[in-house]
């Protein structure tokens, strides 16, 4: 690939489409547009203020500030549910230790105990520091509102495919899968050693990002990677793999990575990916002629297999993402 360039991505509005009508005529075009031109774009007047971000932002940052002790209090190394702390260089992209530090977190939910599907695994409590009490309460709100956009999001995607709205809604069910990243990425130490996350798609359906002022995320487009230039308030989306399978290809989940800050200190941000159901297949849409023509299908990478069964795709990401933990809770993998 070559250099990076920083092409405008696309900014959609997202009270377009609450407004209805013609708006939400547009929004969907747009949408359709941009998420088959780039399968990336910005996402603005989502109707989170401000203020919430700003608050959610500055937890991530006091969190990744607390002792190593604290932080390791919650290690993901104690969570069969892949949820809690992973330190810079402990998650591996294409095989290659990002340059990140992070916290992950789900939905609270009960163990599932007795036989069981490894992907039924995945489902448990979070882990929280106890240095940072209000940090619960604070990121499972924000959680819900991340879900509530992008299950508008996955409609105005149906109309855009020229579905009914709904025909994502059996897939989601009362409690869809959502997963939360915190993350900081520390500043670049020497040039071999860029990789903040490598090269990947994400398994979902689809991710939201929030961004601070430093940039280091970068989208393939064309055979370049292309900067996604930080947008204040706005939220960066993608497509996930999941669409990319519904839709069979005619929208694709784009590769993207984050390369190490050189100038800034470091890079805070927060992605939150939506998926379905663990238990739920991937819906197969039949596409309107004019734009199955244009479907060649899902990727087909056998580096990368991309799995209708959703908790058989996310279980894949989250073990090659973090192979000690897969091993220590699923030796069977
Ligand atoms: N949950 C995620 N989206 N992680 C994305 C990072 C890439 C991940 N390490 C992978 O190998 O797929
Ligand atoms: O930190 C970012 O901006 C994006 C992170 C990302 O792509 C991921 O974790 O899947
Ligand atoms: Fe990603």
């Amino acid at each position: 690939m070559q250099q990076t360039s920083s092409l405008p991505l696309p900014v959609l509005q997202l009270s377009q489409w609450h407004r209805g009508g013609l708006a939400r005529q547009q929004f969907i075009q747009e949408l359709g547009r941009a998420a088959r031109d780039y399968g990336f774009f910005y996402l603005t007047e989502h109707g989170i203020d401000v203020q919430t971000q700003q608050q959610v932002m500055a937890t991530t940052q006091t969190f990744f500030r607390l002792p190593m002790a604290a932080k390791q209090q919650v290690s993901m190394l104690h969570s069969p549910h892949f949820r809690g702390y992973t330190h810079v260089g402990g998650e591996l992209t294409n095989g290659l230790a990002d340059q990140r530090e992070q916290f992950d977190l789900m939905q609270e939910e009960a163990v599932i105990t007795g036989p069981r599907h490894d992907w039924q695994q995945l489902i448990g409590p979070n882990q929280w520091p106890t240095a940072l009490p209000e940090m619960r309460a604070q990121m499972l709100d924000w959680q819900q509102q991340l879900t509530s956009i992008s299950t508008v999001l996955l409609e105005a995607f149906a109309c855009a495919l020229q579905q009914p709205p709904s025909v994502f809604a059996d897939s989601l069910g009362a409690q869809p899968y959502t997963h939360m990243k915190l993350i900081r990425y520390p500043k670049r130490q020497q040039a071999a050693q860029s990789q903040g996350v490598g090269a990947h798609k994400d398994p979902g359906y689809l991710t939201l990002v929030m961004q601070d002022q430093a940039s280091g995320l970068e989208v393939a487009y064309q055979d370049s990677w292309l900067a996604v230039v930080p947008l204040p308030g706005a939220f960066v989306v993608n497509i996930g793999e999941l669409l990319e399978l519904a839709s069979d290809g005619y929208l694709k989940a784009t590769y993207h990575r984050v390369v190490s800050p050189e100038h800034a200190e470091e890079r805070f941000s927060n992605a939150f990916f939506m998926a379905a159901r663990l238990d739920a297949e991937v819906p197969l849409l039949e596409l309107p002629p004019a734009l199955k023509a244009q479907a060649q299908g899902p990727a087909s990478d056998p580096a990368n297999p991309l799995f209708r069964q959703v908790g058989k795709n996310v279980l894949k990401g989250r073990a090659r993402s973090h192979p000690e933990v897969a091993q220590r809770y699923y030796a069977a993998l």
